[in-house]
Parts: C-alpha cells; sequence; structure tokens
C-alpha cells in the first residue's frame, strides 16, 4: 500500500524532542471495501529521559501506532522523528520489547549469546559487546550463572528481563515496550515494573510504555497520554506527579495514585463511550 504524501511541511520539534510523533493517521486497507481508519490523527513528543505510558480502550490503536513508530508498519499519513530524523523503517535508535517474550529470544543460545546478537550483526567490536552485554545484563539484575543458562531453562518473568537487557544492550534513542507484562503473573508483573523503573533510571533511558492496564499506567510513567477509541487521537496528556521513588504498596496505597488512577479510568470509560469522538474536558 502507497503511503499518502503529507501536503504541507510538518512543524520541526524542539531540540530537546527525542521522539516526535506528527499528525500520524494509518488507515487499512487504504482505497478497499475493507477500508479501515485505526488512527485519525496522533500528535505527541516524548523528551529526552521521560518514560512515557500509553493507554486506551481495547481496539483503540495502541499497537499500530507502535509499530508505526518502531517503522514497522508505513502510516498512511504523518510522520515519526527520532532525533529529528524521519524514521522510515526499522532503525538502531528504536528497540521493542514485545509481549512474546518466548517467541522473541533464540532457544539453542545462551541467555549472553541472546543478548549479543543485536551488536554482533550491527558490527560492535568483540570487547565492547562483552562490556556492553554485562552491563545490559547487571541491570536486569541476571547474574553470571543465568547468563549461561538457555532461554528455555529460565521462568517467563527471567526471559522477559533477557529481552529488556538484549534492547537496553543496543543502546536505543528510545525503548519501546508494547505491554511487555501481560502474560506474566502478577507478583512477577510488580518485580518486572520496578525492575524497568530501575532500568530507566540507571541507564537514563527515554522509554514508551504501552498498557491497556491503568494501575500499570499510572505506577510506572511521569506522563500518562490516553487515546480514544478508533479513530484514534490523544484525548488526555496526563502528568503524574507521583514521587519519583515508587513502591508497590506505598505508592499503591496513597491517595494521589487512587484519585490518578481514578482520573485515567474516567477517561478510558469516556473513549470507550464516545467512540471516534474529542472533547474539551482537561485533566484535573
Ligand atoms: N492488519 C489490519 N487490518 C485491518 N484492521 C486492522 C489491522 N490491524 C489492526 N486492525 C484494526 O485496527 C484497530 C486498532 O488495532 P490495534 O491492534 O492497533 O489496537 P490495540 O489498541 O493495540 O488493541 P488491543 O488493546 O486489543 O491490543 C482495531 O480495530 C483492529 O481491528
Amino acid at each position: 500500500m502507497k503511503a499518502e504524501t503529507t501536503k504541507a511541511p510538518l512543524e520541526a520539534p524542539p531540540s530537546d524532542v527525542r521522539l516526535s510523533v506528527r499528525q500520524l493517521r494509518k488507515v487499512y486497507g487504504l482505497g478497499t471495501p475493507k477500508e479501515f481508519e485505526a488512527v485519525r490523527s496522533l500528535s505527541f513528543d516524548l523528551h529526552t529521559g521521560e518514560f512515557v505510558c500509553l493507554v486506551g480502550p481495547s481496539g483503540s490503536g495502541k499497537t499500530t501506532l507502535l509499530k508505526c513508530i518502531a517503522g514497522l508498519l508505513e502510516p498512511t499519513s504523518g510522520e515519526v522523528r527520532l532525533d529529528g530524523k524521519r524514521v522510515a523503517g526499522p532503525t538502531k535508535g528504536l528497540a521493542v520489547v514485545f509481549q512474546e517474550y518466548a517467541r522473541s529470544l533464540f532457544p539453542w543460545m545462551t541467555v549472553a549469546a541472546n543478548v549479543e546478537l543485536p551488536l554482533k550483526t550491527s558490527g560492535v567490536p568483540k570487547a565492547e559487546r562483552r562490556e556492553r552485554v554485562a552491563t545490559a545484563l547487571a541491570a536486569v539484575s541476571l547474574d553470571e550463572a543465568a547468563a549461561k543458562r538457555y532461554p528455555w531453562q529460565l521462568s517467563g518473568g527471567m526471559q522477559q528481563r533477557v529481552a529488556i537487557a538484549r534492547a537496553v544492550a543496543a543502546r536505543p534513542s528510545v525503548l519501546l515496550m508494547d505491554e511487555p507484562f501481560a502474560a506474566v503473573d502478577a507478583q512477577t508483573r510488580g518485580e518486572l515494573e520496578d525492575l524497568v523503573r530501575t532500568v530507566w533510571k540507571t541507564l537514563g533511558m527515554t522509554i514508551l510504555f504501552v498498557t491497556h492496564d491503568i494501575d500499570e499506567s499510572v505506577y510506572l510513567g511521569g506522563r500518562v497520554v490516553v487515546l480514544s477509541s478508533s479513530p484514534t487521537v490523544v484525548q488526555e496528556d496526563l502528568p503524574i506527579d507521583l514521587p519519583i521513588e515508587r513502591d508497590q504498596v506505598e505508592t499503591r496505597s496513597s491517595r494521589r495514585f487512587a484519585e490518578l488512577r481514578a482520573h485515567v479510568y474516567e477517561e478510558i470509560q469516556f473513549a470507550k463511550n464516545n467512540k471516534g469522538g474529542t472533547k474539551d474536558r482537561v485533566a484535573g
């Protein structure tokens, strides 16, 4: 399918913007009887060092948007810029962690070899590869013994740590995560949420995290971008003013967390009940 050409030049993003999504539109089956406008017009920015969560009702186009950002799917119009450069296909500057960790790791390779592989294929010298693999594994709390094991010898939660280590070892400008913890049990999920916040802080990453879980979106990020139902627009961009140090019990039982959670919940309900609509209300 051929993408529509953007008629007017889009405004250049400010310099501390790492990722810029501008008027992104995605129509599946354009010009066919099955034409479906999944994403109408999405614009938002991710600044250097931000941790932003994206939530929306089921079918609101979260995966479509993430694939367009990652260069895995061509937008119908609009554009994505990474460090000022237009994304026109898969790029080293963007690493993606998907939900299906089991399918994303090679079972015949050790954990260390899985993490090292993308570095090898992109020509990183051996000594630097070793150092980057060790740093990435340490960042996700996997020790030397775990590094020598095979993915199938590990629990689901540990496999997802390997996938995260592989993504961060590539030192991407932005780490994209598509519902990465949806397939693990609740306790492991909490541990992985804290782990990803630690990785974000210690390695100074910029993260865009897609989730359908309202609590997770509020707990993890510094901002929550709420999507409308399809055809999708940004319904609300909500700053999360919780303390930087978060704790699964303390933070989640705080009054502010409950307020923010209730607010995002109402937004999602509004999105479900107003398909394709935008609104005038602002974040409280
Ligand atoms: N290849 C495709 N062809 C046609 N329509 C599609 C295609 N992929 C997705 N869609 C439609 O686009 C809309 C957005 O889908 P998408 O999977 O991006 O949403 P989502 O928010 O990630 O959903 P969920 O929360 O259920 O995972 C849905 O209505 C879906 O049916």
